[in-house]
């Protein structure tokens, strides 16, 4: 495993010309009956326009939280948070408005959450266009256009009750990006469907982030999800604390196959996360030895290195 750091992006983005999603050292308290829980403890995450990146992460990590911020709904504690240029900290409640209206579309995990019972398919995707101030005449092509890149075009008429769960969740996602908003943020979008729907599901967002160009933030669960991404960012205790990065690549023999390769998320306090097998391997606690070679960095256990030195 190697390191990766987002030392570099951080200092872009202070002049202005940075990625289009930047947490740094995010932290978000919650006080529930006297009792604080530190859901995000320092988050670093950047993310370049156009990206479409996976977010995993055990029960508790902390990606709820993450999305609720990003999504403008809820805002962080303390440290730095900017999409689309913006500073989510700093937002007037008008533009906070604008911010969720526009610049933000959400799915979630249940598609009924997007989706209004008594409206067609069609109508649903025009309504988030009327609440935006699109032009009339306008509604009826966006909505049709994104029900046909979608792949729903055929349910355009279609209440929800009258669609599977796959078709619902893809006429969500339609309700989500029609005020082709920058980023696309889901959370377990595919959580309920079974594993058909669930690859149509993805297919359309993938589809979505190519033809929109659609930045998309992907929380899953679903390995076959987080494993068809260029990049997959997992989150422990609050904290990123790994990445797989896949590309295709040429073997010895010509051929083309995908690569994955993990990382270490390594912040600009210099902070990195040891993963738990290394650490219960080696029954790593409370202290450790470090040692600077030339192209590495040595970890022990603090005892095994005394007895070795003894
Ligand atoms: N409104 C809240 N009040 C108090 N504690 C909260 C609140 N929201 C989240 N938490 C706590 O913050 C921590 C992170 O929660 P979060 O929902 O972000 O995790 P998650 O990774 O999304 O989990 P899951 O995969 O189960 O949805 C948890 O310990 C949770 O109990």
């Amino acid at each position: 495993m190697s390191t990766a750091t987002s030392a570099t992006s951080a200092t872009r983005s202070r002049r202005g010309d940075g990625p289009y999603i930047l947490c740094d050292n995010l932290v978000r308290i919650f006080s529930a009956e006297g009792v604080e829980v530190v859901a995000l403890q320092g988050l670093d995450l950047t993310v370049e326009k156009g990206e479409l990146v996976a977010l995993v992460g055990a029960s508790g990590s902390g990606k709820s939280t993450l999305l609720a911020i990003l999504s403008g709904l809820d805002t962080p504690s303390a440290g730095v948070v900017r999409v689309a240029g913006r500073d989510l900290l700093t937002l007037s409640a008008r533009d906070r408005l604008h911010y969720r209206r526009r610049t933000v579309g959400f799915l979630h995990q249940q598609a009924a959450a997007n989706l209004l019972p008594y409206l067609s398919a069609q109508e649903n995707v025009e309504l988030p266009m009327s609440l935006a101030r699109v032009p009339r005449s306008e509604r009826a092509t966006r909505a049709a256009e994104t029900l046909e890149v979608l792949g729903v075009a055929d349910c355009a008429a279609r209440r929800a009750h009258e669609m599977s769960g796959g078709q619902q969740q893809r006429v969500a996602l339609g309700v989500a990006l029609a005020n082709r908003p920058g980023v696309l943020l889901a959370d377990e979008p595919t959580g309920e469907l079974d594993s058909r729907s669930s690859d149509e599901v993805f297919a359309a967002i993938r589809r979505a982030n190519d033809t929109f160009g659609t930045t998309v933030l992907v929380v899953t669960h679903d390995a076959q999800v987080s494993e068809q991404v260029a990049r997959t960012v997992g989150i422990r205790d609050g904290r990123t604390s790994s990445e797989v990065r896949r590309r295709t690549a040429v073997d010895e023999h010509g051929n083309e196959g995908l690569v994955a390769e993990e990382f270490a998320v390594l912040d600009r306090a210099g902070r990195l996360q040891l993963p738990r097998q290394f650490t219960a391997a080696l029954e790593l606690r409370d202290r450790v030895r470090l040692d600077l070679e030339t192209d590495h960095i040595g970890v022990w256990p603090a005892g095994r290195r005394e007895e070795d030195q003894g």
